[in-house]
């Protein structure tokens, strides 16, 4: 069974599963792990994975909409080594502080792979669920699509810069501002064309996006090569953790949050298309 087979099941056992992050009351929580051979690639710094393991959950909390308020993180290597656990939590603190939560603890565990696992906890009155988009809603997206993709294939020659592009900023500020004003909401850890498929299905529509439209980061023309390409990085890589998200109301939205919010195309009944054309369900998946 594949990550998605499985996540399907799990949805249909418990009833609080399923979205980016759950929400008990007014209480939203989230959990994630991240491996050294699936996600930090050679030359990722402690530092980076502290913030990017940290970001990861922060940006599930922001998928809802919601304040984060605390993370904690397992941080588990063969060794303990003063600087590399003092600039983990070093990053961590820095993601947290970035968006207003606090790192507040963790726990140490021997592992031959270095291991990251890490839960945040946030609150919302308000949660934006996947389920929620409606067919004429505009579909809109935060930020840049495809630094991390990017980033991937800067590793070698640009380890510094790719480990700034690493470095994404959780939207929990741009998150709260769309809440009130968005259909539905999801981050895009698994790509833009994944999620508008985990979209369509939890809210039994469809999307038609514009190619041009798309908020492509600079960094994605630079590294596009032909067998990998623009659309590859952007859409379908994954890792962005930009919110994605469907509103009638984009000028508002655009007014209130601090992030740049772009326009990208259009919720319909039912099928998720690229310029009329069927978008496939490939993205990232474990
Ligand atoms: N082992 C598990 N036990 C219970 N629920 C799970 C388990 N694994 C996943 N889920 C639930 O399935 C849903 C989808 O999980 P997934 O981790 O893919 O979402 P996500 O956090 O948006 O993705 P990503 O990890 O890429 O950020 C979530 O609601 C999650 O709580
Ligand atoms: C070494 C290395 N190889 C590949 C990738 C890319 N990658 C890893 S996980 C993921 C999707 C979201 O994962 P999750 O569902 O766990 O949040 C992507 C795109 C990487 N970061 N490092
Ligand atoms: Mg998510
Ligand atoms: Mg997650
Ligand atoms: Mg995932």
């Amino acid at each position: 069974m594949d990550e998605r087979a499985a996540l399907t099941l799990i949805d249909s056992w418990l009833p609080l599963a399923g979205d980016d992050a759950a929400v008990l009351d007014d209480l939203v929580i989230s959990t994630d792990m991240l491996h050294e051979t699936t996600d930090f690639p050679e030359g990722t710094t402690r530092y980076t994975a502290g913030w990017r393991s940290v970001g990861a959950s922060l940006s599930d909390i922001a998928a809802m909409g919601a304040n984060a308020t605390a993370a904690v993180a397992v941080y588990a290597a063969p060794s303990f080594e003063e600087p590399e656990i003092h600039d983990f939590i070093d990053g961590a603190r820095a993601v947290c502080e970035r968006v207003g939560a606090e790192y507040v603890g963790g726990d140490l565990d021997g592992h031959d792979e270095f291991t990251v696992a890490t839960t945040v906890v946030g609150d919302t009155h308000e949660p934006v669920r996947r389920s929620g988009a409606s067919p004429g809603e505009t579909l809109c997206v935060t930020g840049t699509l495809g630094r991390s993709g990017a980033a991937l294939e800067l590793f070698d020659h640009e380890p510094e810069r790719a480990n700034d592009l690493f470095q994404f900023e959780p939207r929990v500020a741009a998150g709260r501002a769309i809440a009130a004003h968005a259909g539905a909401m999801m981050d895009s850890s698994d790509g833009l064309a994944r999620s508008l498929h985990q979209l369509a299905a939890a809210s039994d529509c469809g999307f038609d996006v514009a190619g041009s439209a798309l908020p492509i980061d600079e960094c994605v023309h630079e590294v596009a090569t032909d067998e990998l390409d623009v659309y590859e990085l952007a859409v379908h890589f994954g890792e962005d953790f930009e919110l994605v998200f469907t509103t009638d109301a984009v000028e508002t939205v655009r007014s209130l949050s601090p992030t740049p919010i772009t326009p990208i195309g259009t919720v319909t009944d039912d099928g998720v298309t690229l310029d009329g054309a069927s978008l496939p369900d490939r993205g990232y998946s474990h």
